[in-house]
């Protein structure tokens, strides 16, 4: 993945970085964009061979570390080994999430709590452990949560995602306010339709939702991952040092549109 993206002022915040969800989609472009411009980046997932393989792609330094972000515990362990040798890592992108699209009634306890998990409090644990340390010894450092446009548009069958997300761009801000006076910026990155190995295998190869999608999108197409690359370098960057509790909407104008997907999801009688 290109590092052409890092140019001028819009150099890396710091040399270290930990991606979660990079061994996949949107998250794997960042890691190898951020490797690509000399980071050492550290990948977190919950398949290792995927990580590794990722690791392989890359010129740059990629160290695999498997876990999934819905365990504190893993978590603990994954920051631990990062901070092995260089000691905290300024520069964190929360990419890993997970969702499936369900009518709402259809949606259990446990499919409500492996997306809430996955999108909310797992994101929270993370903030919550590369901040620590980085609070503790005083140095600055910058975060990128990658949400969704579903966080302030309403799309049927997608109530737990669209929760979740709104909540984590809450938690985004909270945290602004909380750790911006201690020298850590976090901001959000907000995609809309994308094509990936998860978003597709969980929605976007259902045709009927692909084609609501993609009518109800401004610009009349699914975003180019590459699109998301510059938004994503310049939160990441020194240029970005003034932005913090931002939400960077990169959907196409997706969320302008009413309801995008109201014929696949009829409402019940
Ligand atoms: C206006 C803009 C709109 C933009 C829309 C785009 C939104 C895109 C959102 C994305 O997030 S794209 C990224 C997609 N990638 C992934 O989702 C990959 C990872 N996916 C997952 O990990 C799973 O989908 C998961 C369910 C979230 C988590 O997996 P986990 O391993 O925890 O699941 P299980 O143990 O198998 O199941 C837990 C629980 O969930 C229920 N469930 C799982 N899949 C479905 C499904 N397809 N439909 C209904 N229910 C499902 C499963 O039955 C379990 O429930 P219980 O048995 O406990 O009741
Ligand atoms: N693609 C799209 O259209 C959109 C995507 N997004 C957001 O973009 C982000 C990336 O999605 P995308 O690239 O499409 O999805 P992918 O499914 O392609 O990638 C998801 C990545 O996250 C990892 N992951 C998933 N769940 C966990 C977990 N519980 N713990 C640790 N790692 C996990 C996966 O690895 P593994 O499975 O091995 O754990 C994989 O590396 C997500 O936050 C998603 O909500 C938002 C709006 C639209």
């Amino acid at each position: 993945m290109s590092s052409a993206y890092f140019q001028g002022p819009w150099v890396p915040a710091a040399d270290r970085a930990l991606v979660t969800g990079g061994s996949s989609g949107i998250g794997r472009d960042i890691a190898l964009m951020l490797a690509g411009a000399g980071v050492e980046v550290f990948v977190v997932g919950r398949r290792m061979e995927r990580l590794e393989a990722v690791a392989a792609e890359s010129d740059g330094s990629i160290t695999p570390l498997a876990a999934d972000i819905r365990d504190a515990d893993a978590v603990d362990a994954a920051f631990t080994a990062a901070e092995a040798e260089g000691g905290p890592v300024p520069l964190l992108v929360n990419a890993a999430s997970g969702a499936f699209l369900a009518a709402a009634e259809d949606i259990s306890p446990g499919g409500f709590a492996a997306v809430v998990g996955s999108s909310l409090n797992g994101p929270f644990q993370v903030l919550r452990r590369w901040a620590q340390p980085l609070l503790g010894a005083g140095t600055p450092g910058a975060a990128m949560m990658v949400s969704s446009a579903l966080a302030e548009r309403e799309v049927p069958g997608a109530a737990h995602s669209s929760a979740a997300k709104a909540g984590l761009e809450a938690l985004i801000r909270s945290l602004a306010v909380e750790w911006g006076p201690r020298g850590l910026r976090i901001n959000s990155l907000a995609p809309g339709a994308f094509s990936t190995e998860g978003a597709d295998a969980g929605m976007w190869s259902f045709g009927p939702v692909h084609d609501a999608a993609l009518d109800n999108i401004p610009l009349g197409r699914f975003g180019a991952s590459d699109e998301l690359l510059g938004p994503a370098a310049f939160l990441l960057s020194r240029a970005a040092g003034y932005v913090t509790g931002a939400t960077v909407v990169v959907d196409g104008g997706w969320h302008l549109s009413p309801h995008p997907f109201g014929s696949v999801f009829p409402p019940r009688g």
